[in-house]
């Protein structure tokens, strides 16, 4: 169960590549933040793990097989959460849209409101389901679709700056729930400006800078974060 990025390279358009040539293992159940500056590459770098961006080289795998091969297997397996979920929501409702990919996963009914309860009780969302979304507030729509990630049980969770809008109360459950999924054997990626009460929680902090891999450490020091321009916590 692993994510598998081999010489990666994406470009937007004629300029330099957004990323240049990253390799990259998630491993089996490893926890790792994805640090780095604005426009360093992170968001289009995650982009690949579950085949929204196609690599103009190199190759992306997950769970040892080409994105590309099957991207239904790709999305199923790797569960994305980004930065601003706005255009994310398939449904009116919050239970509608945190149901919605159970369903596609054609469970029973049991399990799909098993699975809705649990992934908004871990947002602090519960007894929201009839909630509209679009009268939610920005940090209450990230935890609806932090919740909609996690209903689909995926190998691996992908989170795009998940704490952004996100109270303290709010960032301590959703970190609480990220541990027990990595707890659970589930790899966790958390790409994020913000390395606080993360660093405890990291097996591995990766930084890119200007599309590339320029630091990768279990316990990266204060001064090698500043360098490349990522606070420390
Ligand atoms: N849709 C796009 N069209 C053109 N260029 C893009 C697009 N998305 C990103 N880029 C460019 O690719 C580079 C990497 O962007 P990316 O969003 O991957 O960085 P990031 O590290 O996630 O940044 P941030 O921390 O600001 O979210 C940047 O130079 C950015 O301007």
């Amino acid at each position: 169960m692993t994510i598998t990025a081999a010489d990666y390279t994406y470009r937007y358009g004629e300029g330099a590549p957004a990323v240049d040539g990253v390799s990259l293992t998630v491993a089996d159940g490893e926890f790792l933040v994805l640090a780095g500056p604005n426009g360093s590459g992170k968001t289009t770098l995650v982009r690949g793990f579950n085949g929204l961006l196609t690599p103009d080289a190199g190759d992306i795998s997950v769970n040892g097989r080409p994105v590309a091969d099957d991207l239904v297997a790709a999305r199923t397996a790797v569960g994305m959460v980004f930065q601003d979920p706005r255009d994310g929501f398939v449904a009116a409702t919050v239970g509608a849209d945190v149901a919605f990919g159970p369903e596609n996963l054609g469970l029973d009914r049991a399990e799909i409101d098993r699975r809705v309860d649990d992934a908004l009780d871990a947002v602090r969302m519960q007894g929201r389901e009839t909630d509209r979304i679009d009268e939610l507030s920005g940090g209450e729509r990230e935890r609806v679709a932090i919740a909609g990630a996690l209903a689909m049980a995926p190998d691996h969770l992908v989170l795009d700056e998940p704490f952004t809008g996100l109270d303290l109360r709010a960032r301590e459950s959703v970190l609480d729930r990220l541990a027990a999924l990595d707890a659970d054997g589930v790899s966790v990626v958390v790409v994020t400006h913000d390395l606080r009460d993360l660093t405890s929680l990291a097996d591995r902090v990766v930084v890119l800078s200007d599309g590339s891999v320029a630091l990768d450490a279990a316990d990266p020091s204060p001064a090698a974060l500043r360098e490349l321009g990522v606070r420390p916590p």
